[in-house]
């Protein structure tokens, strides 16, 4: 199948600074895919060179077959693309906005849609306010209805919940999650590594104009196999058998919280040696890593 995004040893400029350095991804049509990366590390300007925002120095890009500057009109219908910078237009209503993105796409009559975009994002009594007088929170899912207008097969959300109330954020992962049972490809920038983690099937990290990793969830998690333990005991400790003192990473008292690779070490050899120094536990807890501890360890391999 026809990849609904393919991009090939991307490269782009600007002056001197490189900051896309041979960017290789294909994300399948159907994915829920996130795109991952500290600040700076190219995720907008990749997503603005699918979007024909900015123009690459060499490789290619391709939505669904097209090739992004060749066939631009053709690859901006296939695309929809939530900015990450709130820009709009001061002089037209909600509404407007929405009918006039319409209009750019060819579509007259598309009010019906444009009552369920607002319905969905919450807008619906916001239909006539002016975008002047909306919140941060409430532009940006005007910017989200906006890039949802003409029903795109692909759907980029470049940072959508930064600034965005909890409640929205639930509701419109909700409906971003329907898009994707309805066979729209979702690729998704977040730094809520959580909402990635609950969301995409495939996540990619950037670093520095490079994917550092790509890969499965499962698989991505799978990699970093340093758990944390919390324990409480039943009394201050005084003395710790010697195998722990070197995982330790925090604790006085009662309380204390190590950290261990399962692949060198079980809790049973832990619990083990806790027994022999004879302290008593009262809770215990086992952490498992998240898509954060992968991504924390990715930077520092990699610093
Ligand atoms: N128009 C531009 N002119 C010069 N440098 C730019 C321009 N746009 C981006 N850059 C630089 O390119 C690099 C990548 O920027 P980009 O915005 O793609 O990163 P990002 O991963 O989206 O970061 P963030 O998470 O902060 O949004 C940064 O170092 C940035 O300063």
């Amino acid at each position: 199948m026809t990849a609904a995004i393919e991009v090939s040893a991307l490269t782009k400029r600007y002056g001197s600074f490189e900051a896309l350095r041979g960017v290789d991804l294909r994300i399948e049509q159907g994915e829920f895919f996130g795109l991952l990366g500290p600040n700076g590390a190219g995720k907008s300007t990749l997503i603005n060179t699918l979007a024909g925002l900015v123009r690459r120095d060499g490789g290619t890009a391709r939505v669904l077959g097209h090739d992004v500057g060749k066939d631009y009109r053709i690859t901006r219908r296939l695309l929809g693309v939530v900015p990450q910078e709130i820009v709009y237009d001061p002089f037209f209503n909600v509404r407007e906005i929405l009918r006039l993105q319409s209009g750019y796409f060819g579509l007259g009559r598309n009010d019906d849609w444009i009552d369920e975009l607002l319905s969905e994002l919450d807008l619906a009594d916001k239909a006539s306010t002016n975008m002047r007088a909306l919140s941060g929170g409430m532009k940006r899912r005007v910017l989200i209805a906006q890039a949802l207008v003409h029903r795109p097969q692909v759907v980029i959300l470049d940072e959508p919940t930064a600034g965005v109330d909890v409640e929205l954020r639930q509701s419109l992962w909700r409906f971003v999650r329907r898009l994707n049972e309805q066979g729209h490809t979702i690729v998704l920038t977040t730094h809520y590594l959580e909402e990635a983690e609950a969301l995409c099937n495939r996540i990619a990290i950037l670093r520095a104009g490079q994917v550092v990793a790509c890969d499965h969830k499962a698989e991505l998690l799978a990699r970093n196999t340093v758990k944390t333990l919390r324990v409480a005991f039943a009394r201050p400790v005084t003395i710790l058998p010697h195998l722990l003192q070197g995982l330790l990473r925090s604790g006085e008292g009662q309380h204390y919280v190590f950290q261990y690779d399962a692949n060198a070490l079980g809790i049973h050899e832990i619990l083990q040696a806790l027994q022999s120094v004879g302290v008593e536990i009262l809770d215990l807890r086992i952490q498992e890593p998240d898509l954060e501890d992968v991504f924390v360890a990715l930077m520092e391999s990699r610093a």
